[in-house]
């Protein structure tokens, strides 16, 4: 069925695109775009008011599936995607099993093909089971459909496997997405060191457990040559290793998540595990950098790092709980909060949740253009709500973020030319 979008604000910093117009869909690909379009055949919606952009890309999502199914799944994780406005995620490897074969691809592939209310790009990972000993067979994985390798969840400890991973994986021009932790300095700690985990009596992880692994995974990057993406960044120190190793020409890009720009340690406070997350949340100053590491671009991207759990998990006395919290349904306004607060612009923002990610792992999307797939999302900048994680799509209700008034939200998700999420006003 083609789909007429009417009115709205057409809006896409990678065409140059911000003016009221319409957008004609059909056959998954955006057939005409601008102007006053009438099409007799197709689905009208009318978007007056409305921002229409490029479909948001999370590169760093955690589908739990195989294996983990009672925190998420491939159905219902990328139905929180389209719900939050996204219309493509990077699934991590870190399930059960890893995936860390051409089958477990395979099975995530087809799962999303067929139950997936978003375009699912498997990451797979860097060493078999993520033990960190030996290299997985990469060029299998990238052939299933992988888009990049990661041992995320742990770092790969040993500096020399890691650059022979950069190696083998420059031949075919993947990234090698790192999760920057050493793991001797953050051993035991449970939230970060500081005044307040002192105050709480938790065991700290102290900046340098990730400044000085994002330091060696940059020094990699660039004695390699090989696309790498560094996760997560919690710290100022970080942000300052990323700019520098782009100054020395690597070929590095980053992600920062929502939780990093707008919360801090003291967050944790009543020993809410729904704030523990792994890097863990920092100083203000750390927030005010990562706020500015994300403006002027050293910062490329916003991600997730939805990570589900079930209350089994996180239930429990704080040193005890998971690490990590989700984001597909919270993020989009979570950024537009501070779009309203003038972190960084509108242009910006689609940037870093579209383009950027399309970019450093080589995807479909991330523009309107003609031809171009029918990936989009449209936004309402002007829709407070608050968030309600009984009422999350995702199984996961490990929030942070829970009674926080937001401005806007994605009122329409369409995912190769398919309404994959229309918001009903409740
Ligand atoms: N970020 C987290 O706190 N947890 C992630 C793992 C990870 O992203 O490193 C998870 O898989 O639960
Ligand atoms: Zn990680
Ligand atoms: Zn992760």
């Amino acid at each position: 069925m083609r789909i007429l979008l009417k009115n709205g604000r057409l809006f896409c910093p990678a065409s140059n695109l911000d003016e009221t117009g319409d957008v004609l869909l059909g056959e998954g690909k955006i057939k005409e775009l601008g102007g006053h379009i009438t099409a007799g055949d197709a689905k009208e919606i009318d978007c007056q008011g409305k921002l229409i952009t490029p479909g948001l890309i999370d590169a760093h999502v955690h589908l739990r599936e195989p294996g983990e199914e009672y925190k998420e799944d491939i159905e219902s994780g990328t139905k929180a995607a389209a719900a939050g406005g996204f219309t493509a995620v990077a699934a991590m490897p870190n399930t059960n099993p890893v995936n860390d074969t051409r089958a477990v691809t395979d099975l995530i592939m087809e799962k999303a093909r067929r139950l997936g209310k978003a375009r699912v790009y498997p990451v797979g990972a860097i060493t078999k089971g993520l033990k960190g000993e030996e290299l997985t067979e990469m060029y299998e994985l990238v052939e299933a459909g992988c888009v990049g390798v990661t041992d995320d969840g742990k770092p790969v400890a040993d500096s020399r496997m890691l650059r022979r991973a950069m190696e083998y994986a420059l031949t075919f021009d993947i990234a090698v997405v790192c999760h920057s932790e050493d793991k001797r300095l953050s051993a035991h700690g449970v939230m970060h060191e500081g005044p307040f985990a002192t105050k709480y009596g938790l065991n700290g992880i102290p900046h340098e457990a990730e400044v000085l692994a994002v330091e060696r995974d940059a020094a990699l990057a660039v004695l390699t040559g090989a696309r790498t993406h560094i996760c997560h960044l919690s710290c100022a120190g970080s942000v300052e290793a990323v700019r520098r190793a782009k100054e020395k020409g690597g070929r590095i890009t980053c992600e920062t998540a929502p939780h990093y720009l707008t919360l801090i340690d003291e967050n944790v406070g009543n020993y809410d595990t729904h704030a523990k997350m792994n890097p863990p949340l920092r100083t203000a100053e750390d927030r005010e950098a990562m706020c500015r590491g994300l403006a002027d671009g050293t910062i490329d991207m916003v991600s997730t790092d939805h990570a589900p759990h079930s209350i089994l998990e996180k239930d429990v006395e704080f040193d005890r709980a998971a690490f990590g919290v989700v984001g597909l349904e919270t993020s989009l306004g979570i950024m537009l909060e501070l779009v309203e607060k003038g972190v960084l612009t509108l242009e910006q923002m689609i940037t870093r949740m579209s383009l950027a990610p399309a970019r450093a792992f080589g995807l479909p999307g991330g523009k309107l253009e003609i031809n171009g797939p029918a990936d989009l999302t449209v936004i309402d900048l002007n829709l407070p709500w608050v968030v309600k994680p009984e009422l999350f799509l995702s199984k996961g209700r490990n929030t942070p973020f829970a009674g926080r008034k937001l401005p806007g939200r994605a009122v329409l998700t369409i995912c190769g030319g398919e309404i994959t999420y229309t918001h009903e006003e409740s």
